[in-house]
């Protein structure tokens, strides 16, 4: 078994290059450009429609040819999702001589990093892997917890960053201020299971919200 070390990486700014224009291509492209990449290189002899459309929308770079020695300089990130093991193969080891994270998609064990199933709420980022055991697994546990998370979550997750500054910036002290973060987490966890998160919060509901906590917190010492 291999072990894997999770890390939430800021791709603005950074080059991202992508062999192959299929539909894993697709997806990994898509899985980028959700994670804040800003400059991505797709190069394929032949592309989807999908990375076509957002080449013309500007969101890509589109270089339709065969991968060529060179394409990795100045790269922080390769994905290789050709269809030829033998050019995969040679991404991988390029990228291990350059010092590139590469994610070998014929062959995950051959790359330098696993792409998670996901689930986006708000802040909250959910990632599930498998290592490779499994990558079906990894998508029928990330289904899973898309249904315990819903959609509004991230309205409760934007909540408790705004009543986080609040908290932190006022003069309580850090132990007070500690169990009322704890517990306004608490509260929006609870909200999770029976389902009902909800709303963005004016400034005003976060004061109400800190009052609340507080008035808890007291009756609870
Ligand atoms: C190692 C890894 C490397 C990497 O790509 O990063 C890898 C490798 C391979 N996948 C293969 C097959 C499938 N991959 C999927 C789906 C996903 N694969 C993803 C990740 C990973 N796949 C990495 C490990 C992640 C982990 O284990 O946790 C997901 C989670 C994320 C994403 O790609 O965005 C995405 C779900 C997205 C979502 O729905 O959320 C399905 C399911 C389906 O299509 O329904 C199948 C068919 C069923 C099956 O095989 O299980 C094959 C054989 C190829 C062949 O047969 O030719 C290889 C090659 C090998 O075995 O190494
Ligand atoms: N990691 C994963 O989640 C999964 C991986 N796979 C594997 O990923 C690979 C790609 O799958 P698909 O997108 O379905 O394949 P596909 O056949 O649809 O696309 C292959 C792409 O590679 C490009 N290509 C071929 N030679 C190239 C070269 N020398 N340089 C640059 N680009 C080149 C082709 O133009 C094409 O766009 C396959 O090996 C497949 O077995 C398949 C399913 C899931």
């Amino acid at each position: 078994m291999k072990a894997y070390y999770p890390m939430m990486v800021k791709l603005q700014g950074k080059r991202c290059v992508v062999f192959g224009g299929g539909s894993v291509a697709e997806r990994k492209v898509q899985g980028l450009l959700d994670g804040g990449a800003d400059q991505v290189e797709v190069i394929a002899p032949a592309a989807s429609s999908a990375l076509q459309e957002l080449a013309l929308a500007g969101s890509i770079e589109l270089v339709q040819r065969e991968y060529r020695e060179g394409d990795l300089q100045g790269a922080m990130l390769v994905i290789a999702a050709t269809n030829n093991r033998h050019v995969n193969k040679e991404l991988a080891a390029l990228g291990e001589r350059l010092g590139i994270f590469v994610n070998v998609a014929d062959l995950g064990e051959e790359g330098s990093f696993v792409t998670p199933s996901i689930v986006r709420r708000g802040e909250l980022l959910l990632a599930v892997t498998t290592g490779g055991a499994s990558p079906a697994l990894a998508a029928i546990v990330k289904r899973r917890l898309a249904k315990q998370f819903d959609e509004s979550f991230g309205d409760s997750v934007e909540g408790l960053r705004l009543l986080r500054a609040r908290v932190l910036s006022s003069s309580l002290n850090p132990e007070l201020r500690t169990s009322l973060l704890r517990m306004a987490a608490e509260e929006v966890a609870a909200q999770a299971e029976r389902n009902d998160g909800r709303f963005t919060y004016t400034e005003s509901q976060i004061d109400e919200w800190m009052s609340r906590l507080l008035q808890a917190a007291e009756r609870s010492e």
